[in-house]
């Protein structure tokens, strides 16, 4: 049985007081751990105030990028042992927009991946195709290889922790989702290339979550699929009401 894992992304949105204010409310009413994993990746700037805020409780702070260098000459960059020594839980890796528009590499989500097991981070490797792949069919080949690539090199027990997020990058901010059945399908198509790469028994424990304009409208159904095991939620993480509504189905599903 796999934990479902709700994690907001909240992007480069809120200011420090606003974040703050979110956690505040958000605390008291996280479900109990042993129900659904609830996470919120922030702003880097907001991570130590964060993490102080939320101590003690069942929310998880994450961060949404890392270099994967211990320390060195990489002015505006955070390092895995930065993040965990302010006691980041999870930080999202090869998102499609920082794979867009910063360049981030294949092989430099694997040595993020690599980098952040090495300092007891949970990594949320996302993979996801354009909408010209999707037409042209390379939809699998696309998914698959982004996350053969991810995980090349880490032990078993590393995958059966990781998170690998399914976004499809024309459902995200658009308010278009993938259908419950379409995203379930990829999502066992990622499984299927986990047990390609390093085995079935492995590929049953990683948990993969669905990101791409998830809201409390839509998220049930999704949970309700075999192959989805959470939510990676953009916009409708970014309210509390809302963010609470993905955590009940997450406690539910
Ligand atoms: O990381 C989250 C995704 O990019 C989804 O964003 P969205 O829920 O606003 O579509």
């Amino acid at each position: 049985m796999r934990k479902p894992i709700i994690a907001g992304n909240w992007k480069m949105y809120k200011t420090l007081s606003e974040a703050v204010d979110f956690v505040e409310q958000v605390k008291s009413q996280v479900p109990a751990n042993d129900k659904v994993e609830a996470v919120v990746c922030a702003p880097a700037l907001f991570l130590p105030t964060l993490v102080e805020a939320a101590k003690g409780t069942d929310l998880a702070i994450g961060a949404q990028n890392m270099h994967f260098e211990t320390e060195g000459a990489f002015t505006g960059e955070i390092s895995p042992t930065q993040l965990a020594d302010i006691h980041v839980q999870y930080v999202v890796l090869g998102h499609s927009e920082r794979r867009e528009y910063f360049n981030e590499t294949d092989e430099a989500v694997n040595k993020k991946a690599h980098a952040a097991f090495a300092h007891n981070l949970v990594p949320i490797i996302c993979v996801g195709e354009t909408l010209e792949e999707r037409e042209a069919g390379q939809t699998v080949s696309k998914v698959s290889s982004q996350v053969k690539a991810a995980i090349k090199d880490l032990s078993s027990e590393q995958v059966a922790q990781a998170v690998i997020a399914y976004e499809p990058i024309w459902a995200i901010g658009t308010g278009k989702t993938a259908t419950a059945a379409d995203a379930n399908e990829v999502c066992g198509e990622v499984r299927h290339a986990i047990a390609e790469e390093i085995g079935a028994e492995v590929a049953e424990k990683t948990r993969i979550q669905y990101g791409g304009s998830v809201k409390p409208a839509n998220v049930e159904e999704l949970l309700s699929m075999e192959h989805i095991d959470g939510a990676l939620v953009g916009g409708a993480s970014l309210e509390v009401d809302s963010y609470l509504k993905l955590l009940e189905a997450g406690a539910n599903a």
